[in-house]
């Protein structure tokens, strides 16, 4: 099948994993699943934003220049009123600015002295009437929309959210993950590997690639037996969303796993996708409800495959806006022959003019894990063409991103 086809299958068993209320504390990282207004103006007073004095702008208009101390007006007290239009009253940035003042004269244009134990302020620069308010509801009216669903809650968005009130915030339920890595082969990562063995990392880089997500996710690790593979697939079923498996998924005598998941009732959507790397990659779903990405055992393969479906997916469950599709110009030739949509490990970089630029980084296949190291993007070269020129450009689909 070739690679459109499968993530137009793959995106049309989008699910609802519905929705939650958190607490603001715990929104960071979440998709938000309602509209927030503003509850009050944006500011909600007249706002003085420096420290000084405020006067009733006309008395300066008609000449004078010293006032006289009423009060001092701090934020966090109720508004005061000037009793005397030839006065001023001290004000403090943040306060709300006093009733009958409309101009505030910061401390660095005035002169202070003291006539008869009376504070007196000499105005020495000019003014002009209204400067230094933040004039009520001047960023946003009272009901504006401020946010709206689908948008992953950033640090700005939980600033927002405080000020009009959310203590509380509807975000989408995370999905049940499972994540499976399966080889007899693989040892912990705290054990020492006997020569034939290693070590499993695809589960734990799997693991990263969700946190980027901030879905949490299980990990398990299941032997090259298709009995055990099946009972233990069996039990997770009906407590869990999405299985991610990896490996066993090709035509050695030991991948056991597409028997397996359909032994557990697996729909199968489609085994194998015309792509290097990631041809064996597997999409299935179970009538109760999870379903299941069984990705290709060699490290680059199901990293990609996380990046290129899985990811793309789960933000649409989540029901996060899409991405927009990132373009790379091709900074080298490449040659690639077989009749496959070729995912080339790359490192974007911007070029002068603004643009992306992709080089292809020192690759020596789907096993070569350390290949990622150097890159951040795979470049998608398409099916049809083995030739792909210097400053061509492509699409590329970024794994160093939130
Ligand atoms: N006769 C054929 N052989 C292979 C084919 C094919 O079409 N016909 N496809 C090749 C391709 S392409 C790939 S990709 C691999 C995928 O094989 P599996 O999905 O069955 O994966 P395994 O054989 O289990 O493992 C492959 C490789 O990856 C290592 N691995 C597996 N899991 C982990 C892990 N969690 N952490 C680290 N490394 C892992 C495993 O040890 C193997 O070296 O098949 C080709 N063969
Ligand atoms: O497709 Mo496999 O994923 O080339 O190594």
């Amino acid at each position: 099948m070739p690679v459109s086809e499968a993530f137009a299958a793959i995106m049309s068993a989008v699910r609802d994993f519905g929705t939650e209320k958190v607490p603001l504390e715990a929104a960071a990282g979440r998709i938000l699943r309602e509209t927030v207004t503003a509850d009050r103006p944006f500011p909600p007073f007249d706002r003085v934003t420096m420290d000084g004095i405020a006067i009733y702008f006309d008395s300066y208009a008609r000449g004078q220049r010293v006032f006289g101390l009423e009060d001092v007006q701090a934020a966090g007290m109720p508004q005061m009123q000037l009793a005397n239009l030839a006065d001023c009253m001290e004000v403090m940035t943040g306060a709300i600015l006093p009733d009958l003042t409309d101009t505030v004269i910061p401390y660095e244009h005035l002169e202070i002295t003291e006539h008869e134990g009376f504070k007196r302020f000499t105005v020495v620069k000019d003014a002009v009437k209204g400067q230094n308010i933040h004039r009520i509801g001047s960023d946003a009216p009272a009901g504006k929309i401020l946010l709206e669903a689908g948008i992953r809650i950033g640090a700005a968005e939980i600033g927002v959210l405080a000020t009009v009130g959310k203590s509380e915030v509807l975000v989408s339920r995370l999905p049940k993950i499972v994540l499976i890595a399966t080889g007899n082969e693989l040892v912990e990562v705290s054990a020492i590997p006997a020569q034939h063995q290693l070590r499993m990392s695809n589960i734990h880089s799997l693991h990263a690639s969700l946190q980027q997500l901030g879905i949490p996710a299980e990990k398990i690790h299941l032997p090259d037996d298709q009995q055990r593979l099946e009972q233990h697939i069996s039990e997770l079923l009906p407590e869990t969303d999405v299985l991610i498996c990896s490996g066993a998924v090709s035509a050695g005598k030991f991948d056991h796993l597409p028997a397996a998941l359909k032994a557990c009732g697996m729909r199968e959507i489609f085994h194998k996708v015309q792509q290097r790397p990631g041809k064996p990659l597997l999409f299935g779903t179970f009538p109760q409800k999870p379903v299941v990405f069984a990705l290709p055992g060699n490290p680059v393969s199901g990293f990609m495959c996380f990046y290129r479906y899985i990811r793309p997916w789960l933000k649409a469950c989540l029901q996060e806006n899409a991405e927009q599709p990132l373009f790379a110009v091709l900074e080298e030739e490449v040659v690639f022959n077989p009749a496959l949509e070729y995912y080339l490990p790359v490192r974007l970089s911007t070029l002068p003019d603004g643009r992306t630029s992709a080089q292809p980084v020192p690759y020596n296949g789907s096993g070569d894990l350390s290949s990622l190291l150097m890159a951040d993007a795979f470049m998608a070269l398409p099916a049809e063409r083995q030739v792909f020129e210097k400053n061509s450009i492509y699409p590329v689909w970024p794994f160093r991103t939130t």
